[in-house]
């Protein structure tokens, strides 16, 4: 994904109980202290899973418009949040972080109801924004806070002392007539990036109805300590909701997101949480036993850690990335994982002395290269907003430079996997179409076959589609937008 600038970490003042807090909610009642008891006894007796709705996002589930009921507090802590997360100069996911660690007396359901309104407002900043004109969201932020919580539980639900002088500007937003917007608007897309997948895709309604949604948690389970069938099992009778996921033969998909890191099947490497998508990518490697193999953008080892298990932890698994920090999550992760064969070395550039002494030397190499990460909006709905035109002409130019010398490390007759997770032709089909003009001596090898040999199978409106080129789509495969081609050299 597109590389970001790191939020400062006072991007929020720490927050101190206010009089409201404290005369709404002075202690936890006898009732709520017994309720907390019982919950923490039932998840010792159930060795570490906590049950109920304990994360936000399953506790959402449950409220319907018109239900839920909301307090003074909860508008002015969206709009504290929104008023620094709506400047766009940091991912939202971090600013969340630090905002809830701002406000550690914020109790669950409100929490909950804030993140899911801060994603909201993220993913349909476009109408509300159309609908502001001509006043920046960013500069208004109690009306986007207002707008948001109406559209999501009904005007109703705001407590009338919180809306006090924006009821005109909130009633002129919560009227605005959408259909007059221009498609892009529509899309809840900045235009750029609507006129490219308008030029691509022939199904965008599906694709933009799919990008407004939240996405599913996929687990992937550590062949190296557990089966699927085991993890499924051990879920289940810990009254967790989950299924297999339908191409990846180690993925687990869970509808709800409950506080996975307390699990003993996390805690004990059995599981990590990785898309299907991103599974499916590192088994288009067709890592084996004993091979040397490189991951050369390996992050913080997402799909390292999928190789890695694939290879039975033999051979050698060197793992590169220019961000040493990013990187430096990979040691913890293997350790969890059980994993000996994984070497993490970070590089100064992909011209890096280092990989110049590896030329010729791997039987595979992944690819999985910086990109606009377009495919991930269901989980980043601010990066939409943040991308500009030039920083996909800015990162085209890495992926093409990585390519071309990452590729010196394939032996004669080794594999190569491209990546990414953008549905961009431009940083897809066109940067390995550009790289086999100029490589005769590399082919390209259908995805179809590859999976085939591994005994996973798509519908065949998936290759009709992208030839021999592998793309996931969240309207079609409930999966991010993960993209990659199986390059031969010969
Ligand atoms: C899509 S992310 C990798 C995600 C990771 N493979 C995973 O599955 O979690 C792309 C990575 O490329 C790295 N990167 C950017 N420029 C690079 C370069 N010139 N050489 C190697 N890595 C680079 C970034 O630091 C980033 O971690």
């Amino acid at each position: 994904m597109a590389e970001t600038k790191f939020p400062k970490r006072r991007a929020f003042a720490m927050q101190k109980p206010r009089k409201t807090e404290r005369t709404e909610s002075p202690r936890r009642t006898e009732r709520q202290r017994a309720a907390d008891k019982r919950r923490r006894e039932e998840a010792r007796a159930m060795g570490g899973y906590a049950k109920g709705p304990k994360t936000p996002e399953k506790r959402m589930t449950a409220l319907q418009p018109g239900q839920v009921r909301i307090t003074g507090l909860i508008v002015d802590e969206l709009t504290r949040a929104l008023g620094v997360i709506l400047k766009l100069d940091g991912p939202a996911d971090v600013l969340m972080k630090l905002f809830f660690r701002s406000n550690p007396r914020l109790g669950m359901r409100d929490r909950g109801i804030i993140a899911e309104g801060i994603y909201y407002a993220l993913r349909h900043l476009g109408t509300l924004s159309w609908a502001m004109h001509p006043v920046p969201p960013a500069r208004a932020p109690r009306l986007v806070a207002l707008a948001t919580l109406a559209r999501q539980h009904g005007i109703e639900s705001l407590p009338p002392a919180s809306i006090g002088r924006e009821e005109g500007p909130l009633k002129n937003v919560l009227a605005a007539d959408f259909s007059k917007a221009p498609p892009h608007i529509q899309a809840e897309l900045p235009e750029w990036i609507y006129s490219l997948l308008e030029a691509q895709y022939d199904d965008t309604k599906e694709l933009y109805a799919s990008m407004l949604e939240g996405a599913p948690l996929d687990l992937r389970v550590n062949l190296l300590k557990a089966s699927r069938e085991e993890v499924l099992q051990e879920l289940a009778a810990n009254g967790v909701e989950a299924y297999p996921t339908p191409f990846s033969p180690d993925g687990v998909r869970l509808p709800t997101k409950p506080g996975l890191t307390q699990w003993p099947i996390y805690k004990e490497g059995k599981v990590d949480v990785q898309d299907e998508g991103s599974q499916l990518i590192a088994r288009l490697l067709t890592p084996r036993r004993r091979e040397m193999i490189c991951d050369f953008c390996a992050g913080a080892g997402g799909k390292t850690l999928a190789i890695g298990a694939l290879m039975r932890s033999t051979g050698s698994l060197y793992a590169f990335d220019v961000n040493e920090k990013r990187l430096a999550g990979l040691t913890p992760r293997m350790r969890r994982a059980g994993l000996s064969n994984v070497h993490p070395i970070a590089i100064r550039s992909e011209r890096d002395e280092r990989i110049r002494r590896l030329q010729g030397k791997f039987d595979r190499v992944l690819i999985d290269a910086p990109c606009t990460g377009t495919g991930t909006f269901r989980r980043n709905p601010d990066l939409k907003w943040r991308l500009a035109p030039s920083e996909l002409d800015r990162i085209n130019k890495i992926q093409k430079d990585v390519l071309e010398h990452a590729s010196r490390l394939v032996k004669k007759g080794g594999r190569m996997v491209y990546a990414t997770c953008s549905m961009l032709r431009r940083e897809n089909q066109e940067v390995v179409e550009a790289f086999l003009e100029a490589h005769p001596e590399w082919h390209l090898v259908p995805a179809a076959d590859v999976f085939a040999q591994q005994g996973i199978q798509f519908d065949a409106s998936q290759w009709e589609r992208f030839g021999s080129y592998f793309q996931m789509l969240p309207h079609v495969n409930s999966t991010d937008g993960f993209f990659a081609a199986v390059l031969q050299r010969d």
